[in-house]
């Protein structure tokens, strides 16, 4: 190398070393998961309940939300079993209610929540659901659904837990959205609006809340392998399935794992894998910014990754294009017969 790669070097290095060192400055201070109350809605089931056994792991008292009560009765015994402190304020309560349509009884069931295990710490969005299926062949119920599900869930929810988050002076709020949050799929004109409606919500809220020590994270997981993703494979348009199949499938144990310790730091955006990294750099958009590393990283990068981004998406367009060839020649041939 000659003298001013190894002068470029340096400057590198010392620039890395700086940002290092300020980013404490603006990263906001780790909230421990030991003794805090972890409220998890979607919690019986897939991401929802690894994300409640990781916080059980690590000393937290969980919180389990959702409507089947007997759905809930073996997550909390499937999650007790991972109880890790031997005194009995370490527990593992359940509560059964519908957070899409009724604020009132929302408010009610965590406000019982909140009686049984103490201010909530940790309240993670993630109950939710998905239809996939072409504009037209979904219904409108299926829009409303999605957004009432999804976006209104979230939404109750996080208006139950804020005002008492805002008292005390600290809080973490998850919002599980979906790469399908990020980029908006062929299938997915329902799903993928509700969860671009997380990020409109979690973004605004992030503002108001910050000066209350309260941080958000937004995560975006790709496919992952739970009930719910099984239930959709059966309906999922073919374009939908094998544009989705480029980012792979994960174990819900290592989306929760991801999840988890990015809300411990306070990270706002919570990416896994390297397309789901190369996504969050390339849209982070007027997101906050929770590390001077990433914010560095996304600076750098967007360029880049716009440009690895004509490649998928031409990729994409091909899939859809060969799936209509399809398509049209067995309609063709339907016709004939
Ligand atoms: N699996 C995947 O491929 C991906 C999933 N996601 C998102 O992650 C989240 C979890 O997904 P996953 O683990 O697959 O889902 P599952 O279907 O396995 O679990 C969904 C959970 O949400 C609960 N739930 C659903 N509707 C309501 C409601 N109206 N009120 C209260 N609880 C409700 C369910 O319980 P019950 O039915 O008893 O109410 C269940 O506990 C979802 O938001 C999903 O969109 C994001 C990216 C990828
Ligand atoms: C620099 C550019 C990088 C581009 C990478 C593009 C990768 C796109 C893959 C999208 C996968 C969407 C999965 C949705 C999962 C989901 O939410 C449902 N399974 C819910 O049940």
């Amino acid at each position: 190398m000659t003298m001013w790669g190894w002068v470029a070097l340096a400057v590198f290095i010392v620039f890395i070393i700086i940002l290092y060192l300020l980013s404490p400055l603006i990263s906001p201070p780790p909230l421990k998961l030991r003794d805090a109350h972890v409220l998890v809605t979607g919690g019986s089931s897939g991401i929802g309940k690894a994300l409640a056994i990781q916080a059980v792991k690590q000393g937290a008292r969980v919180t389990l939300v959702a409507r089947n009560e007997k759905k809930l009765e073996e997550a909390k015994q499937e999650v007790t079993t991972y109880v890790t402190s031997q005194d009995k304020t370490q527990r593992v309560h359940t509560v059964s209610v519908d957070l899409s349509s009724d604020y009132p009884s929302v408010e009610k069931a965590f406000q019982e929540a909140e009686k049984t295990l103490g201010a909530v710490d940790f309240l993670i969005n993630c109950a939710g659901t998905s239809v996939a299926g072409r504009f037209e062949d979904l219904s409108i119920s299926d829009f409303k659904k999605m957004i009432d599900i999804n976006y209104m869930s979230a939404v109750h929810a996080t208006r139950a837990i804020v005002p008492a988050m805002k008292a005390r002076g600290q809080g973490r709020i998850v919002f599980v959205s979906s790469q399908a949050g990020q980029i908006g799929l062929f299938g997915f004109t329902a799903y993928s609006a509700s969860k671009f409606a997380l990020r409109g919500l979690a973004e605004a809220l992030q503002m108001e809340v910050k000066p209350y020590n309260i941080y958000l994270t937004l995560a975006f997981p790709p496919d992952t392998d739970t009930s719910g993703y099984r239930e959709e494979q059966k309906t999922k348009p073919l374009e939908t399935k094998l544009i989705s199949e480029t980012s792979g499938l994960l174990t819900a144990e290592n989306v929760a794992t991801v999840i988890l310790s990015d809300t411990v730091v306070g990270k706002f955006f919570s990416s896994i894998s390297l397309d789901g990294i190369m996504l969050s750099n390339l849209t982070c958009g007027f997101s906050p910014v929770t590390s001077l590393m990433e914010a560095t990283q996304q600076v750098v990068t967007m360029g880049l990754f716009r440009i690895i981004s004509l490649f998928y998406l031409a990729h994409f367009e091909r899939i859809i294009y060969r799936c209509k060839l399809q398509r049209d020649s067995e309609a063709g041939s339907k016709k004939q017969s």
